[in-house]
């Protein structure tokens, strides 16, 4: 279980993080949602103790994470820089140390998925490219089987089959190795299907915490002739809506009560899922 106690975070004036509460526990995969400056990396760095609290405590298991050797080798966060070590490191060198700091470390998975990626060894971390970089932060990451991984943003600049790769792996081996796992991403959609439980922050606040199901049925889509459905969604929260010659699409924020699914039904329109992407949208304060 990863607690933080009224965390707060500032830089000078800036609060990146306002006091916050929050128990994760343990064995799950987290989405960590927010958009620019929400204060995401600002949460995992300090999750991770690379970051000194403002305020409050960061603690796993009950043993505060900061300038804690010990606490630290149980976790593993990957940033979006790629940065993991001197740029004059090799590879090897890289996935050595991280062996030595990681007890729970798994070198054949880690060779096998260097192997994967078409990532060579013996080149020096300066050398590969942006998506080259990232991948090779996932090795890391994953291989390391920490209790708590993190990954902000590491898939920047990897090409699909390469993300497509990286969530097979990361599913495939949390069912035979459950641990806590947060992934913050922009990819809402793409990355969505991993997550157990979503969490935004917006402007340095957690916004929402809500299992990924319970999200979803926030918002329904409604299909069907353009008359009905405007008739329909009056009075409604609408989100967008998209027009393919006499049909219309629209979605609404809000669970449909018995009566519209009835009245629905009995027009004949279609009602649907609506995107993670569009509920975020609209939760932080829409596409301004
Ligand atoms: N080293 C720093 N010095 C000053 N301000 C900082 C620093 N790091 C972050 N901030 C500020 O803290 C706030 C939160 O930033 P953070 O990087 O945590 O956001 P984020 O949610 O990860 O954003 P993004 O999605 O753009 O990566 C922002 O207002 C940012 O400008």
């Amino acid at each position: 279980m990863i607690t933080t106690s009224a965390l707060q975070v500032r830089f000078g004036d800036t609060t990146a993080l306002h006091p916050l509460d929050l128990d994760l526990p343990a064995g799950r995969i987290y989405g960590l949602l927010g958009r620019n400056g929400a204060g995401k990396t600002t949460l995992m760095s300090t999750l991770a103790g690379f970051r000194r609290p403002s305020a409050g405590t960061v603690s796993l298991d009950g043993v505060p994470v900061f300038d804690n050797a010990r606490a630290t080798s149980r976790i593993c966060l990957i940033r979006d820089d790629g940065v993991l070590g001197d740029t004059t490191d090799t590879l090897r060198d890289i996935l050595s140390m991280a062996a030595m700091m990681r007890p729970g470390f798994d070198r054949a998975w880690a060779a096998d998925l260097m192997d994967r990626f078409a990532l060579p060894g013996k080149r020096w971390l300066r050398d590969l490219s942006r998506g080259q970089r990232s991948a090779f932060g996932v090795v890391v990451g994953l291989a390391s089987r920490a209790d708590l991984t993190m990954f902000d943003e590491a898939h920047l600049g990897m090409d699909a089959p390469g993300r497509q790769l990286f969530h097979e792996e990361l599913l495939r081996d949390y069912l035979e190795h459950p641990r806590t796992v947060i992934l913050s991403t922009h990819l809402i959609e793409e990355q969505s299907p991993l997550f157990e439980q979503v969490l935004i922050l917006h402007e340095g606040r957690l916004l929402l915490r809500e299992d990924v199901d319970e999200l979803r049925a926030r918002g329904v889509s409604v299909t069907g002739p353009q008359q009905v459905v405007d008739d329909f969604v009056f009075g409604l929260t609408v989100l967008g809506e998209r027009r393919l010659g006499p049909t219309k699409q629209v979605t609404l924020f809000g669970a449909l009560d018995e009566e519209h699914r009835q009245l629905a039904r009995r027009y004949g329109l279609e009602l649907g899922p609506v995107a993670l992407q569009e509920l975020f949208i609209h939760l932080t304060g829409g596409a301004a």
